[in-house]
């Protein structure tokens, strides 16, 4: 069997992505996708995607990490499988689907995906940390110059702290520039390392900054590139989160079947 794939990235964000109607892909053999995604052995990604049916959808997404375990929600994973599915034709103006943690709306506007994300209910504040769900878990710190901190070192260790190690969390990294918009950096659980930029952790990041006093919509760059995150607030529930931002189709190719045997 050949696997033919998409390679898609949303602000350096990047995803092999492939159309799984006809539900043909070996999704329980996490060892293949791990191999997929690796950057050496593999295509390399931070993840892995399937577009797959699902009744009263228009498709759902199934999100593994680049450890080829299921993951939870994924933002910028979210919006390329919004531009796959438009470059499918799956729909036309405004989509509904599933994904790990419930339904999303999308929409595309020249070339920017705006992808709604589940409401969220209740922010841990802690004394120089904020913790909170939006779809995946995300710790968010906030400091200055952040281009400077070490966050492999530092993500990790609160990654794997005696709090977090079981499940684990993502580590953001934020600095309030002078604007009101947000430099980001995150460290990616399931990738174990600093990733170019991570949806759910840029949406934590804005909701945890209005915890600060900044105002929707909250502008937002990340190493990869920019997004934008509005939502209403109303103390710490939050309600009507839009995550919008580029996904970008880079390649597409074949897994050739002796490569899926060898990895199976
Ligand atoms: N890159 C993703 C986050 C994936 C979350 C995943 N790393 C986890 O929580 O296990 C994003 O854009 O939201």
């Amino acid at each position: 069997m050949t696997i033919q794939f998409y390679k898609y990235q949303g602000t350096g964000n990047d995803f092999v992505m492939i159309d799984d109607r006809a539900e043909k892909f070996p999704a329980e053999d996490h060892d293949l996708v791990k191999h997929l995604c690796h950057r050496r052995f593999g295509i390399g990604a931070d993840g892995l995607i399937l577009l797959r049916n699902k009744a009263g959808y228009d498709f759902e997404m199934v999100y593994f990490n680049a450890d080829g375990r299921l993951g939870s929600m994924c933002g910028n994973g979210g919006r390329c499988t919004v531009a796959f599915a438009k470059f499918l034709g799956v729909f036309q103006d405004k989509t509904k689907f599933l994904a790990a943690d419930g339904d999303h709306e999308a929409t595309i506007e020249r070339g920017l995906v705006s992808l709604k994300m589940n409401e969220v209910n209740g922010v841990e504040c802690g004394t120089d940390f904020y913790f909170m769900n939006t779809g995946s878990p995300h710790y968010v710190t906030f400091g200055e110059n952040v281009a400077e901190e070490n966050v492999f070192e530092k993500g990790r260790s609160i990654r794997y702290n005696d709090r977090f190690k079981q499940e684990g969390t993502n580590v953001n990294f934020a600095e309030m520039r002078t604007d009101k918009s947000l430099y980001i950096r995150t460290y990616e659980r399931g990738v174990e390392d600093e990733t170019y930029s991570c949806g759910t952790g840029v949406t934590a990041s804005a909701l945890a900054a209005s915890l600060k006093g900044l105002e929707s919509p909250v502008k937002i760059e990340t190493p990869g590139g920019k997004l934008e995150v509005s939502f209403k607030k109303a103390g710490e529930h939050f309600t009507d989160i839009y995550l919008t931002g580029p996904a970008v189709q880079v390649f597409k190719g074949e897994v050739p079947a002796q490569m899926v045997e060898f990895l199976a």
